[in-house]
């Protein structure tokens, strides 16, 4: 048998027919679903009598349109926001598929709620009318986002048509250093390969230092591999893996749970398999990075200096140009004299436990600058419940955060949680684009730990001179 990528295995684990052009049908283990992009799927099933071909497999949350403040129970203000998430409650009924509505402390973003309550799992298939889907390859399950047509397509028949992607493996060999994060992996690996790097491509995140994250790490990797461009990114599962998942409610029990390990542990790429394209990057090399511009691959780290349009080539001087004019920067500055005036730890990159953890760390017996708004969102009701039973909650509080409800919120401002003409906010989110977090907000992509530390101070920092010089033993 000719070796095979950890893609390939999963591939044809699923494919159910292939014609001559490559063009092929695969069959589709989890269905993701929020209000955004499924309104029309559903509607084209009603206008045609079709049902859900698998609702036991379809699994649905309202989170980018809700409100993140506690009186959102009583309803959302906003027509259209409120329209989007009747709609889905209404077709999660009327269809019969796993729902999560806002009263439910299991609800949050889509891509945490899968992995939390043990819907994903390493060897599936998963989708979501969202390209952060690629998430979920973080367990070795092939994650990726479908438009709406594609929606409808997964609701009636649970399979997809696709056309099978290269390989690309990226490597991060040896250890971070302290204050290095997963987020500083991901934006350093599209600082590098740019935001097209992956394009065609299926990205196998692989190494040393790929293996000593946690899950949360390892999520908010693949959770950035859209926006290197690729299709997808995975990481082969292993014991870390096993141990996130064993318990949870979805999760395969007793006899079912060895025999899912046992083939999980076959999911890896082969030593001899084909990659189409590799890069590799040493992890003692990776700094604490925030972004300056209006893209992800905008990165630098953050000891540096804003970049002047000139020292770029081609098309992305101008783009420089502009993404400075937009930012409101000036070439040579240093990037830790921008002064914010919002800070946002959140969303499906960084909204996990962990994250909160790790920003709480940094702000401990700290105060939020005055004058600044800083907004916590944890990206599920079990993230916030785990976080107050941790403590972490009051520590935000007392540093002068707003502790929320989980949702989107921020990250994407497709509800009241947004940024003002010309407000400048440190976030923890994945997309940096113009008026992303609100019309002309601007963004500045980082870990929670400097979104913490940028809180403290009111500008970018670095966090590691906030880290206490002896580390304390794990
Ligand atoms: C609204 C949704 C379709 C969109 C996506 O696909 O990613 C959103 O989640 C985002 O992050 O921009
Ligand atoms: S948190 Fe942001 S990136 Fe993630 S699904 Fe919501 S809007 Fe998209």
């Amino acid at each position: 048998m000719s070796p095979k990528t950890l893609y390939d295995k999963i591939w044809d684990a699923h494919l159910v027919q292939e014609d001559e052009d490559g063009t092929s049908l695969i069959y589709i283990d989890r269905h993701l679903v929020h209000e955004v992009t499924s309104p029309q799927a559903f509607e084209g099933l009603r206008l045609t009598g079709r049902t859900v071909r698998a609702p036991d497999k379809t699994i649905a949350v309202p989170d980018h349109n809700v409100p993140t403040t506690e009186d959102r129970v009583n309803g959302i203000t906003n027509p259209e926001s409120r329209i989007q998430v009747e709609a889905l409650d209404k077709n999660a009924k009327d269809f019969g598929i796993h729902y999560y509505p806002v009263s439910d402390v299991r609800q949050g973003i889509v891509h945490i709620i899968g992995p939390e309550n043990g819907w994903t799992l390493p060897g599936m298939t998963i989708v979501c009318g969202d390209s952060h889907t690629a998430t979920h390859g973080a367990f070795g399950s092939l994650a990726h986002g479908i438009g709406t047509s594609e929606v409808e397509h997964v609701l009636a028949t649970q399979t997809l048509i696709q056309k099978k992607s290269k390989n690309m493996k990226v490597e991060i060999t040896g250890q971070l250093s302290p204050g290095v994060t997963a987020k500083d992996i991901v934006l350093t690996i599209i600082g590098r390969t740019g935001t097209a790097g992956g394009t065609g491509y299926v990205i196998e995140y692989c190494g040393e230092a790929i293996r000593a994250l946690s899950m949360e790490g390892r999520m908010t990797i693949c959770n950035m591999a859209i926006e290197g461009g690729a299709r997808a990114g995975l990481i082969a599962p292993d014991q870390t893996t096993f141990d996130y998942i064993k318990g949870r409610e979805h999760a395969p029990k007793a006899e079912d749970w060895d025999a899912a390990v046992a083939w999980w542990q076959s999911l890896r790429s082969d030593d001899d398999a084909h990659w189409d394209k590799v890069v590799t990057i040493k992890g003692e090399e990776i700094a604490p990075v925030v972004t300056w511009g209006t893209s992800p691959e905008d990165v630098l780290p953050i000891t540096a200096e804003v970049p002047s349009p000139e020292a770029f080539k081609g098309g992305k001087v101008g783009a420089a140009k502009r993404s400075l004019e937009y930012m409101g920067l000036q070439p040579g500055q240093k990037l830790t004299d921008v002064e914010i005036d919002t800070v946002f730890i959140g969303s499906c990159t960084n909204g996990r436990i962990e994250d909160l953890r790790a920003a709480a760390a940094v702000l401990k017996g700290h105060k939020v600058k005055p004058g600044l708004r800083a907004m916590v969102v944890p990206g599920s009701g079990l993230v916030r419940k785990q976080a107050e039973e941790e403590g972490l909650a009051e520590i935000f509080t007392e540093a002068g955060f707003e502790w929320r409800m989980a949702g989107c919120s921020m990250c994407l401002a497709m509800n009241p949680d947004q940024l003002s003409v010309g407000e400048r906010c440190a976030s923890t989110s994945n997309r940096n684009f113009e008026g992303r977090q609100g019309r002309g907000g601007r963004t500045h992509l980082m870990s929670p730990q400097m979104a913490a530390a940028a809180a403290i101070t009111g500008r970018l920092t670095d966090v590691r001179e906030m880290l206490s010089p002896e580390p304390e033993p794990a």
